[in-house]
């Protein structure tokens, strides 16, 4: 990887902002398909029609688009888009998405609900996916509001208790820091209360 994927890109916060507007509801609107596709009952007929109906709005969209992967932008206002992260792309149905709140202490903290489309354990939380949300969230802490880029170099996670799927909150900090090293810990929470600990390490890369 290079600096070079970060792409430096003059396009105004508005801009951006008008955007995301426009496209979340059709990311909302696919995340539903997914969990209804995951979830319905109704007949096979129904089934096929609707397929049918998925693979023509698949044809639509791909009547222009992109070569690749949608990457990682940033204005001169530190606003960095990531359309397609797997845990925040606005335009991604795969991500929750994940929405982080900085809190003025240095806590960085997300509530989601996760659905069907999410499961491991019956009615628990895939291990990997508790994984996905707080590397993503680490990843975030260390990189102090976008001031830095950071990568994960060890992830840790200590599974205490199932997480049930519904109303969660993960929460972030920078331990400490060494160099390029940054210690962060973190945790994902249910109502009753922690369900998994994380401890990483995420390093500023040498190119950055
Ligand atoms: C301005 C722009 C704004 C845009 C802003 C957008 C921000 C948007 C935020 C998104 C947040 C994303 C959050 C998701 C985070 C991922 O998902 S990242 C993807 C998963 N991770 C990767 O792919 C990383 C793959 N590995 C690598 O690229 C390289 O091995 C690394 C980790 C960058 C290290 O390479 P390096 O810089 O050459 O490191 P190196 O000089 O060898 O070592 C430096 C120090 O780190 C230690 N170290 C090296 N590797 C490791 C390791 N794996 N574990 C522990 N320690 C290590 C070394 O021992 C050394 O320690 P000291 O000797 O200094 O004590």
């Amino acid at each position: 990887m290079s600096i070079g994927e970060f792409v430096h890109d003059e396009t105004p916060s508005s801009e951006i902002d008008r955007l995301e507007a426009l496209y979340r509801p059709l990311a909302d609107a696919v995340r539903d398909l997914v969990d209804a596709t995951i979830r319905t009952t109704v007949d096979d007929a129904t089934i096929r029609r609707t397929q049918a109906d998925v693979e023509a709005l698949v044809a639509r969209l791909r009547a222009r688009q992109l070569d690749g992967p949608a990457g990682v932008r940033f204005n001169s206002e530190a606003r960095a888009w990531n359309w397609g992260n797997a845990v925040v792309g606005q335009r991604n149905a795969l991500a929750p998405p994940l929405h982080l709140v900085r809190d003025p202490g240095g806590l960085l903290h997300a509530d989601v609900v996760l659905g069907a489309a999410y499961e491991g354990p019956p009615g628990l939380v895939h291990g990997g996916v508790a994984a996905l949300l707080l590397d993503h969230l680490m990843g975030e802490t260390a990189s102090a509001g976008h001031s830095r880029v950071t990568l994960t170099g060890t992830l840790t996670m200590r599974y205490r208790r199932g997480t049930p799927l519904g109303p969660l909150r993960l929460e972030g900090r920078i331990d400490r820091e060494d160099g390029r090293k940054v210690y962060v810990v973190a945790t994902l929470a249910d109502a009753e209360g922690v369900t998994v600990e994380a401890d990483g390490v995420f390093i500023v890369p040498r190119w950055a």
